[in-house]
């Protein structure tokens, strides 16, 4: 895992491959341009990937949580190579692949193969799953070893399809059936990433489970690799090894799967994890700072429910024009609590005069206090937590422990 540097730094990363890697992803950028008025002229751009440093290992599923709007399926599609990004650099296998010419976006898209949400509209429902399941073939040019009709047949076997229902069309077919046939498709180019964008949320739950064990099956039958971009993180928890969370366009914290869910530092990771039902909300007690300040008995923090504790206020800021420092601090249920949010506060007399006789400023009531660190450094993810793979781009991670960590 890398630490995150600035954003479009636009400096060549000259560092080594990581050899465990085959997806690795230097300070990637992707703003879009806001065009408006009669002239269409940019006036601003949305921040929807804003520097973003991520590692998926061979054979591993890296989990892709965050809010809507925080910049997965930007970052997904840059990754498939359907967007050019801003800079940054995306290394598979240790090669840079970005900014490749055409015929190099090419071989990109055969080792970095989507898989789509929605199979209802992702599969074209004019062509037979035949077609649909071969068009990669045609696309590149590749005449399979044994003609293109069998090849067909083995994909649709190897994802638990008929082959002789291979000339039936998409709405012939179940909605789970059909995601099958997008990841077949998927396949066909014998790739070595597999970056699925929600692939199973608009399945029935009943057959959630069933698309996510061939995924896995799949996984340990041809060594894939897994980016998955997902919403649920009970499902992300089930199927990845790793995760990373994101927030307006950054990477906030990631690490090993179980780093971060039972020991998660980030508060919006908390937050997150905290929306998560869990079966006895009462057991997760989490170790969190008193508000009020200390208590008469000197005690500075006290244990809370941590699950369920956790309600983020409204949403989240525009990519457009994203808040100055960290880029949660306009959220953050952390940062109001601590103690250097409240040094003004606590450093005002009520009749508005200081200790030494000088005029205080005396904060709004309504006014809400976070540290000045939030508000104008950029936190750097770096280690935080029990393991050097565990990273968290927060000044105050330090502060807590995870809800349900019992730390
Ligand atoms: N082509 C585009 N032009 C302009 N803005 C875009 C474009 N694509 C995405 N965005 C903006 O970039 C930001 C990130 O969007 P993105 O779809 O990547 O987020 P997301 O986390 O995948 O959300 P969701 O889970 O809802 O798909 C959003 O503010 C979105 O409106």
């Amino acid at each position: 895992m890398t630490e995150s540097r600035p954003a479009g730094a636009g400096l060549v990363d000259e560092r080594p491959a990581n050899d465990r890697a085959v997806l690795e992803v230097r300070d990637l950028v992707k703003h879009y341009p806001v065009r408006a008025g009669l002239l269409r002229r940019s006036t601003a751009t949305v921040k929807a990937v804003d520097g973003v440093s991520l590692t998926l290992d061979r054979g591993r599923t890296l989990g892709l949580v965050g809010e809507s709007g925080s910049g997965k399926s930007t970052l997904a599609r840059v990754l498939v190579g359907v967007e050019t990004p801003t800079s940054g650099q995306v290394l598979v296998d240790g090669e840079d692949v970005t900014g490749r010419s055409r015929a190099g976006r090419k071989q990109l898209r055969r080792d970095v193969q989507m898989v789509f949400q929605d199979p209802y509209t992702s599969l074209n429902p004019r062509m037979s799953v035949s077609e649909i399941v071969g068009e990669p073939f045609a696309i590149h040019g590749i005449d399979p070893a044994g003609g293109r009709r069998a090849a067909v047949g083995e994909l649709l076997e190897l994802v638990g399809l008929d082959p002789d229902h291979a000339n039936r069309y998409p709405h012939q077919f179940s909605g789970g059936q059909r995601q099958r046939v997008g990841i077949a498709r998927a396949l066909a180019l014998r790739p070595k990433i597999l970056v699925c964008d929600e692939p199973v949320s608009a399945l029935d739950v009943s057959v959630q489970g069933q698309v996510i064990n061939l995924l896995e099956d799949l996984q340990d039958e041809l060594g894939l690799s897994y980016l998955f971009v997902a919403h649920d993180l009970g499902v992300v928890r089930h199927i990845a090894h790793d995760v990373a969370v994101m927030y307006l366009g950054r990477i906030v914290e990631q690490g090993p799967e179980a780093d971060v869910y039972d020991g998660a530092r980030h508060p919006y990771t908390q937050a997150l994890l905290s929306a998560v039902p869990v079966p006895d909300p009462s057991v997760r007690l989490v170790e969190t700072p008193i508000s009020e300040g200390p208590t008469s008995q000197g005690q500075t923090s006290e244990k809370r429910p941590g699950i369920g504790g956790i309600v983020l206020e409204g949403d989240p800021p525009s990519p457009v024009d994203p808040p100055s420092g960290c880029p949660f601090h306009t959220r953050c249920w952390l940062a109001p609590t601590l103690p250097e949010a409240r040094g003004d506060a606590t450093a005002s007399s009520a009749d508005g005069v200081g200790a030494d006789g000088a005029d205080v400023v005396v904060p709004h009531p309504g006014l809400r206090l976070v540290p000045s660190a939030c508000e104008t450094e950029v936190p750097a993810l770096v280690a935080r937590g029990s393991t050097p793979d565990h990273v968290t781009a927060c000044h105050f991670a330090r502060v807590l422990a995870a809800p349900g960590a019992g730390a």
